[in-house]
């Protein structure tokens, strides 16, 4: 059995946290995918996480954007920065999806390895509600999906066909992960997501796409390669969704959309 390490609310001293990583004057890269009408989420997004996201701390936010144009202009506070990062317009949203990881390969390697000591790659149809700290970082981060937050293994929506590379058998798997929040250091984040890359890659030669895309082999990832640390479902919740009693903070929660009027394909 694995004892999971997961944040909640009341099993971390913050005081103590930030003792800790205040001194070591971190700087945090945050990965922010902003193709087509997503662009629209990136105001919200960007002033909450002024708000609440690792204040105090060096940010550093890399917004991936076919539309760098359209970035909103948001003040940002002392010692926090944002690039804007020009990639080729995709016309399908699985695609989008997919590249996710390769782009964010390209990008550790060739910038953040030596810039940045943790990384954070976050949905950006999601907003801040509450504190999101330095409680948060570890060598590998992964964030539990809060649909199926409590569902038993059977449940959750793993990629079943043994032909794709993130194929899950019935019976293995802790927990099932959302794809909306990934962190860690760099290093630990660059394995990930080349593994998943390479997986992907095998993926497409064999024509076939996950159930849940990069997700799904998320998920595979983490069950062989197990996460340091678990975020508990306050930090990443879905404004759709009844909160029930044990969740005592949301800190990010995925917005409401229209699939159909967002998305450049069905
Ligand atoms: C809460 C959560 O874990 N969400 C995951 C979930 O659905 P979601 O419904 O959250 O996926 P989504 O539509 O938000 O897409 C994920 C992200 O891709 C980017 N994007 C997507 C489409 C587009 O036209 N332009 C664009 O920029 C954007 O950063 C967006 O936040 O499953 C997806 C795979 O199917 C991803 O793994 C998401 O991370
Ligand atoms: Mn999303």
């Amino acid at each position: 059995m694995w004892l999971a390490p997961i944040v909640w609310e009341d099993t971390f001293d913050l005081t103590v946290i930030d003792a800790i990583y205040k001194q070591q004057n971190i700087t945090v890269a945050t990965i922010v995918f902003a193709l087509g009408k997503y662009v629209r989420f990136l105001k919200d997004l960007l002033e909450s996480a002024e708000q609440h996201f690792m204040v105090g701390y060096r940010v550093h936010y890399y917004i991936i954007t076919d539309l760098p144009d359209e970035v909103p202009a948001v003040t940002l506070g002392e010692g926090r920065q944002l690039t804007v990062i020009k990639t080729a317009t995709l016309n399908r949203w699985q695609e989008i999806l997919l590249r996710r990881m390769e782009r964010i390969e390209n990008l550790i390697q060739y910038e953040l390895l030596n810039k940045a000591d943790y990384i954070f790659s976050l949905d950006v149809d999601s907003k801040f509600y509450a504190h999101w700290g330095a409680e948060s970082l570890g060598d590998l981060v992964g964030v539990l999906h809060a649909w199926f937050f409590g569902s038993s293994r059977g449940q959750f929506t793993y990629e079943r066909r043994p032909e794709s590379q993130a194929y899950i058998p019935l019976d293995e798997g802790d927990y099932y992960y959302g794809a909306a929040v990934i962190g860690g250091r760099p290093e630990k984040v660059l394995k990930l997501v080349k593994t998943c890359r390479m997986q992907l890659d095998v993926d497409r030669a064999n024509k076939i796409e996950a159930v849940w895309q990069e997700e799904s082999h998320l998920n595979k990832y983490f069950l062989y390669n197990k996460p340091t640390k678990l975020l508990s479902p306050e930090y990443l919740w879905d404004d759709r969704k009844q909160k029930p009693s044990f969740i005592k903070v949301v800190r990010f929660s995925q917005v409401v959309k229209n699939y159909a009027e967002i998305r450049p394909n069905p």
